[in-house]
């Protein structure tokens, strides 16, 4: 498909998801998490819980749980036709709002917040558990699904789950705002498909061919097709759906005579029958299955099989969406999703938004290269490598919740017991590299280890700018996580200048995206905080939610309204200023190194993004341009 030009603002072509707004919810809206007596927000009337370090039995405790995300959904802006590599410059469309650029004023902020205490004895603990030699061979069926993402299907399936997620927002864009309807998980079609396939297009066409003619046949003149949602569907849509339908190779079944083609279906005009077209068009969670490459969800138990013995996945950490396991050398985050009870306090993530995080990740991955192969122009290995994505179902059995209390009582959950979660309860399951542990618990041996950590950071944040567009919005320590190695360097490539950076020895990852925002090339995947006030009203002087405020504070100095969607690099510089500092609030350094660490956030008032940052002579020592 030949790339199409598009701005990213005040262009009408641009379609605009069917954000929460829109989309009727029937749940709660929740401000407050579950808080201990210790933990309070706002008023700045208490503080983030101490950590108590014992010998032995190492306390963890995140510290950056008291933010609440009241939003539920990302709002996302699909590129028409783009798949450029000319990835549009948002900021640059952004009109300038004439506003007075009130001069950086020097708060004193109360910085007291923790009784802080190192933590390597956590690393201990990781590194004398014992890993599994070998992986045991799957013991069900229905986890022949995909072995390896990485050979043979990535860039086919992220182009596929793209295509779908464009039609699906089509949808909802033409027929205003109107939601189409979802598929219930226990009456998924899918489950009698099976995707056994290498292929996965081949899968995919025939999944989707089958699914067309089971449409017409089971929805024309079912009782449940005259209940079911009507939308139009305008010129723009029409194209945009046969476009991609072009590139998911959808071919007309041979009895066309009796059921038209669905080009003809889309082409006939409107009203169309949104059951008319394939359920993966209009089930955000068929979509989500579909891009974890599976047919019906499988229980946590047989998800975890395919790493390890069950007895052997333990609890390694948690946050405010996720339950975090190590299997095998593995980490997996388990999200409740879909469900309409409060989880921790939270409305649950949707299919939808999943989905999203999904192909973010997938994106991200693609800077890491594959087969051996760098990508020429920017490349890092900073974010975490996801290696698969599953949709699991059912309660979290006995083993799964011993480790989660085990872990509980040694480090007092903020987390509700999964205990509660039903038969049917859904999840994604977030399958990663093990990045190490977080900046939180991290133990610096010396103040190289911390311009190390710097300097990955950095880096990392000015590739994924200069590839995406990226911005983290949410780069708090709890999101960075740090590992040991015997490495002395790494390399990283910025608009095609290869640089090796010094890492004296550790490797640092940078996890998380739910606040990210990121330009594909095909789409803008965003969450939109304007719908989100809380987030703007955690303590005063802490540095975390200050850094919050000060992301809403740049993006008004160019739009009279909150728009998240755009590109404002600077949020990431705030992120590099909030790391800094939460260095030089937690750690400890001698008083020169304190003070080279004050001059670069100095600095960095300056720089615009996290690749100007990189221009600091802070860097000159530690990276090294290559000439070619
Ligand atoms: N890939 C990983 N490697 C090592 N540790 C990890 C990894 N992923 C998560 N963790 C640990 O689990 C914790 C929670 O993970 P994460 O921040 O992804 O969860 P969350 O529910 O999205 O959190 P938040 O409350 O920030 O939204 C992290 O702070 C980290 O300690």
């Amino acid at each position: 498909m030949s790339p199409k030009k598009g701005g990213v603002f005040g262009n009408d072509s641009f379609l605009m998801e069917v954000g929460s707004e829109n989309v009727p919810n029937t749940h709660q809206v929740v401000y407050k998490r579950r808080q201990t007596p210790k933990q309070q927000l706002g008023d700045g009337s208490s503080c983030i819980p101490e950590i108590v370090q014992q010998m032995g039995s190492p306390k963890w405790k995140r510290t950056d749980r008291n933010r609440n995300l009241s939003i539920k959904g990302r709002s996302s802006i699909w590129l028409p036709g783009a798949l450029d590599n000319n990835v549009p410059n948002a900021k640059q469309e952004v009109k300038k709002k004439k506003k007075k650029q009130i001069p950086h004023k020097k708060k004193s902020v109360n910085l007291n917040l923790y009784d802080f205490a190192k933590e390597r004895a956590y690393f201990e603990e990781l590194d004398a558990t014992e890993l599994l030699v070998e992986t045991p061979s799957p013991k069900s069926v229905r986890c022949l699904k995909k072995m390896a993402w990485e050979k043979d299907v990535t860039c086919d399936l992220i182009n596929a789950i793209f295509n779908r997620w464009r039609i699906s927002k089509t949808i909802l864009q033409s027929s205003g705002h109107f939601k189409l309807m979802e598929t219930p998980v226990a009456n998924s079609t899918c489950g009698s498909l099976s995707y056994r396939s290498n292929n996965l297009n081949e899968a995919l066409e025939c999944a989707i061919q089958s699914r067309i003619s089971r449409n017409f046949d089971d929805y024309e003149e079912s009782e449940a097709s005259k209940s079911r949602n009507i939308c139009s569907i305008g010129n723009l849509a029409k194209d945009s759906i046969i476009d991609s339908l072009d590139g998911l190779r959808i071919k007309e079944e041979s009895d066309e005579n009796e059921h038209p083609s669905l080009e003809e279906v889309v082409n006939k005009g409107s009203p169309l029958q949104s059951s008319s077209l394939p359920a993966e068009f209009h089930s955000d969670f068929t979509q989500l299955l579909m891009a974890c490459n599976q047919t019906e969800p499988l229980t946590l138990s047989e998800m975890f099989s395919q790493f390890c013995d069950i007895s052997d996945v333990k609890k390694i950490g948690e946050g405010a969406y996720g339950e975090v396991f190590k299997a095998n050398d593995n980490i997996c985050k388990i999200v409740p999703i879909d469900g309409d009870s409060l989880v921790n306090g939270e409305t649950q993530k949707r299919s939808g938004e999943v989905l999203e995080e999904v192909l973010l990740s997938l994106t991200l991955n693609s800077l890491r290269g594959r087969d051996g192969h760098v990508p020429d122009q920017n490349a890092c290995t900073n974010f975490i490598h996801a290696k698969d994505f599953w949709v699991c179902q059912g309660t979290y059995g006995d083993s799964l919740i011993s480790t989660w209390e085990e872990w509980g009582s040694k480090n007092e959950s903020l987390n509700d017991n999964p205990r509660e979660f039903s038969e049917r309860q859904c999840y994604i399951v977030f399958v990663q590299a093990h990045g190490g542990v977080d900046l939180e618990s991290f133990a610096f041996s010396d103040f190289n280890e911390a311009m190390s950590l710097i300097t990955q950071v950095t880096a990392a944040l000015a590739v994924a700018e200069a590839a995406f567009q990226f911005e983290h919005r949410d780069l708090h320590w709890g999101n960075i996580v740090i590992a040991r190695n015997e490495t002395s360097t790494m390399n990283f490539t910025l608009q095609g200048q290869k640089v090796t950076a010094k890492t004296f020895g550790i490797s640092v990852s940078i996890i998380d995206f739910t606040l990210s925002r990121i330009n594909t090339g095909e789409a803008i995947l965003y969450l939109d905080l304007s719908k989100d006030p809380y987030i703007f009203k955690g303590q005063k002087g802490h540095i975390q939610f200050e850094t919050y405020r000060k992301m809403k504070e740049e993006i008004l100095k160019y739009t009279d309204k909150e728009c998240w969607e755009g590109s404002f690099p600077k949020t990431n510089v705030l992120w590099l200023q909030y790391l800094i500092n939460i260095l030089l609030k937690e750690k400890s350094f001698t008083s020169k190194d304190g003070r080279s660490l004050r001059v670069l956030k100095k600095h960095m008032e300056s720089y615009n993004s996290a690749e100007d940052c990189l221009s600091d002579t802070f860097f000159h020592d530690i990276l090294v341009y290559q000439t070619t």
